[in-house]
């Protein structure tokens, strides 16, 4: 007789996702409803999401996206730009319409054209958001043209994040999907208040996976996959116990044709198969007694919410990536396409 591993854990959250919009938020929304009983919603629309108004008629889009019978609860977030109203923010968070505010520096990755040119530009709001306990969401890259795409998150921690936590100590920071060394160094020796999500890709791919034996658009996102150190380094951090790293996909859903051409979009779909992506990281490195910290529990401590009270189960069995997923009308290629990955989802 043979026995089946299995790993069952309270049912975990997704910390960090892209839903999009229209027919495409109707295809992949699913996905992510399947896997986790809440997610972030990053608002990173076209055009993004700035007022109180305009993400609560999205979170309702959300709910009409979902299965019936569906429990998934979106958190939504707001997108700061330079003009941001304190007054707005604060009435969102209290009506609890969204939850955190989400930085992105202009023109550092996907719909950021609207993002903020200099933080000292936001410093007000972020004063209002240290003091209400609305946590800060940030994607941490420098755009500077001179500064290299492969250094832009370690730039970001020397040039921005350390002076702001150092400026604001009280502000609650998630620094997201975090890529280098240095970033894992920087959460880790940081106090409680800062906290980061890792990305399964970026516990799976080097940037060798983008660029060897030809140019490989559905291993591109941002940031960027950094040199093999990097992924060891956040392997480390993400298996290690500490409760302020907690699961985020990063999930970024682009049609396939849009990924497939001279200036293919950033962002891998990784929705339909997260958790038996990042379980079988878990298993690799000997940790599986700590999936459940980072999957479930390290997110609810963080962001101030009960845990979930039920569980979900994975098995060690074999399952298959699809090469390509129709979304709702979309083709669109998911992370691990055409691999056997060595956990399911019981
Ligand atoms: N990660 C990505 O490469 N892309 C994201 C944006 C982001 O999270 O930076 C997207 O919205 O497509
Ligand atoms: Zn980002
Ligand atoms: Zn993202």
């Amino acid at each position: 007789m043979t026995t089946t591993t299995t790993l069952t854990i309270r049912r975990p959250d997704d910390w960090h996702t892209h839903l999009r919009d229209k027919d495409v938020l109707v295809g992949v929304a699913p996905y992510t409803a399947r896997q986790f009983a809440r997610a972030i919603v990053m608002p990173n629309l076209s055009p993004p999401m700035t007022d109180v108004a305009g993400v609560a008629a999205y979170r309702d889009r959300i709910l009409a996206a979902l299965p019936a019978g569906s429990d998934f609860n979106p958190l939504m977030t707001l997108y700061l730009t330079d003009s941001t109203d304190t007054a707005e923010v604060e009435r969102g968070f209290a009506e609890g319409v969204f939850i955190a505010a989400k930085l992105y520096p202009a023109h550092a990755t996907t719909g950021s054209a609207h993002g903020v040119t200099d933080i000292r530009n936001i410093y007000p709001v972020l004063e209002v958001m240290q003091r209400i306990g609305m946590p800060l969401l940030i994607h941490g890259e420098v755009t500077d043209s001179h500064v290299d795409i492969f250094d832009r998150e370690a730039v970001f921690i020397d040039r921005t994040l350390t002076r702001l936590v150092a400026d604001m100590p009280e502000l609650r920071i998630v620094f997201e999907h975090i890529t280098t060394e240095e970033a894992a160094q920087f959460v880790q020796g940081a106090g409680p208040n800062v906290a980061a999500t890792i990305t399964p890709q970026h516990l799976h791919i080097n940037r060798n996976a983008m660029l060897v034996g030809g140019i490989r658009p559905h291993a591109f996102c941002l940031p960027v996959a950094k040199r093999e150190k990097h992924r060891l380094a956040l392997r480390k951090l993400a298996t290690s116990n500490c409760e302020r790293v907690f699961l985020g996909t990063d999930t970024a859903p682009h049609a396939k044709h849009l990924k497939e051409t001279a200036c293919g979009c950033a962002g891998i779909f990784n929705a339909p198969f997260a958790l038996e992506s990042y379980v079988t990281v878990f298993d690799e490195e000997g940790a599986l007694d700590r999936f459940e910290a980072f999957a479930s529990l390290n997110g609810p401590a963080f962001y101030r919410m009960p845990v979930n009270e039920s569980t979900i189960t994975l098995e060690k069995a074999p399952v298959e990536v699809p090469e390509v997923l129709d979304c709702n009308g979309t083709l669109i290629v998911p992370f691990h396409a055409g691999e056997t990955l060595a956990w399911r989802l019981a």
